[in-house]
């Protein structure tokens, strides 16, 4: 595990740590090299007496898998070192991406390439889902956490045909653990408790591209969206609402139906009963996203709202889902289908 002392290499420990059939093997850091996991992650408390490792290509071979949880711009050349062989699941950004020029418009390192992107649901066209991909995969790139809970929201309308593929507009909320946890002065807490504010306007946010590309594949066609994510006073959560407008002469009846047609079979994506909506504190800690889907008739669009938690399915847990698949496993081994709440 590569980035253990992190937020999301740290909730990756934690969900191994229930795993029936992986097992933790070197923990490896950089400024926190030598240090006991216990004194940076204290809830993980069966495993408090690792002593944090360099990364490198030596202390991570000889695994059969590899987690990379590092900042974006580190995983090409780690991968690059490691055997073919070797499962490397990558939570960064590092290889989301198929186009390079939405690379160089987005990100300032280089372009590294692609691989198969990590999110099994995703439904890809003539009924096929991302998850055929991944089964056997040694190299696998696990989503951004806003790309999660929009490409799950929306990719059924557009896969079954139903919104225009130019009017789509989101505005979501994450929780702070989303930045990471290396010092960031807009995100101490006197500048975020009791405050939301948003960030990244203006179609300026790194996660446009990866979003589009997969509403695009759902959809077959090119798909464009407004994306606009706020920061919310909470360590965990996406909240995401998301609306794009229905083609006319769009039956409202098959909206609804779609939804739950497309999620019907997954143990993770659930569309919750007319009525209830999504919230965050109902995903803690678990893998699942919730979704509520409604039209407003009066200017025919479609709102969906999705519920995750970022470091869980949309990290960390989608990581180990990937990992599994990549593994011969069954999808769901280790992974937490109840949250915590209060
Ligand atoms: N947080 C989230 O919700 C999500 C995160 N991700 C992605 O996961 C990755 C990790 O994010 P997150 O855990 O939040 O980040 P953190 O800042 O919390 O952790 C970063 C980790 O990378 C290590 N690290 C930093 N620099 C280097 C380096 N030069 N070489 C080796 N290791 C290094 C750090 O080690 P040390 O502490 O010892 O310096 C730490 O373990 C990122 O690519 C992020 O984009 C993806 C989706 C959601
Ligand atoms: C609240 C917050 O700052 N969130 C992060 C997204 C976290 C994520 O999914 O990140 P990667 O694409 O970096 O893996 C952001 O907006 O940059």
């Amino acid at each position: 595990m590569a980035g253990a002392s992190g937020y999301a290499g740290g909730e990756i420990l934690r969900l191994l740590l229930a795993h029936p059939q992986i097992e933790v093997g070197t923990v490896t850091a950089s400024s926190t090299v030598g240090e006991r996991l216990g004194s940076i992650h204290p809830h993980l408390v069966p495993l408090a007496d690792r002593v944090i490792a360099e990364t490198t290509p030596e202390t991570l071979s000889g695994h059969e898998l590899v987690f990379l949880a590092l900042p974006h711009g580190h995983s090409a050349a780690l991968a690059g070192q490691l055997p073919e062989s070797v499962v490397v699941v990558d939570c960064g950004a590092d290889f989301r991406l198929e186009s390079a020029q939405a690379w160089t418009t987005f990100y300032d390192t280089p372009y590294a390439g692609s691989w198969p992107y990590g999110m099994p649901e995703l439904p890809t066209g003539a009924g096929s889902r991302q998850r055929d991909r991944l089964a056997g995969a040694t190299r696998i790139a696990v989503p951004g956490c806003y790309p999660t809970a929009v490409s799950l929201a929306l990719a059924p309308g557009f896969a079954a045909g139903l919104l225009e593929p130019d009017d789509v507009v989101v505005v979501a909320a994450s929780g702070t653990s989303g930045a990471g946890k290396s010092l960031k002065p807009h995100l101490l807490g006197a500048e975020v408790m009791g405050s939301m504010s948003p960030y990244g306007v203006g179609g300026g946010h790194r996660h446009t591209p990866e979003i589009e590309q997969n509403l695009s594949r759902a959809a077959g066609e090119t798909v464009q969206v407004s994306f606009t994510p706020t920061l919310a006073p909470m360590p965990r959560g996406i909240l995401a609402t998301c609306t794009a407008r229905l083609r006319p002469g769009t039956d409202v009846t098959r909206v609804r139906a779609a939804w739950v047609a497309a999620y019907g079979d997954e143990a993770f994506v659930h569309v919750l009963p007319e009525g209830s909506w999504p919230a965050t504190g109902a995903v803690t800690g678990s893998n699942h996203v919730q979704l509520q889907v409604a039209v407003d008739d009066r200017l025919g669009r479609v709102v969906v709202v999705a519920a995750v938690d970022n470091l869980t399915k949309g990290t960390a847990g989608a990581a180990v889902q990937c990992a599994n698949l990549a593994l011969g496993l069954d999808e769901t081994l280790g992974l937490p289908v109840a949250g915590v709440a209060p």
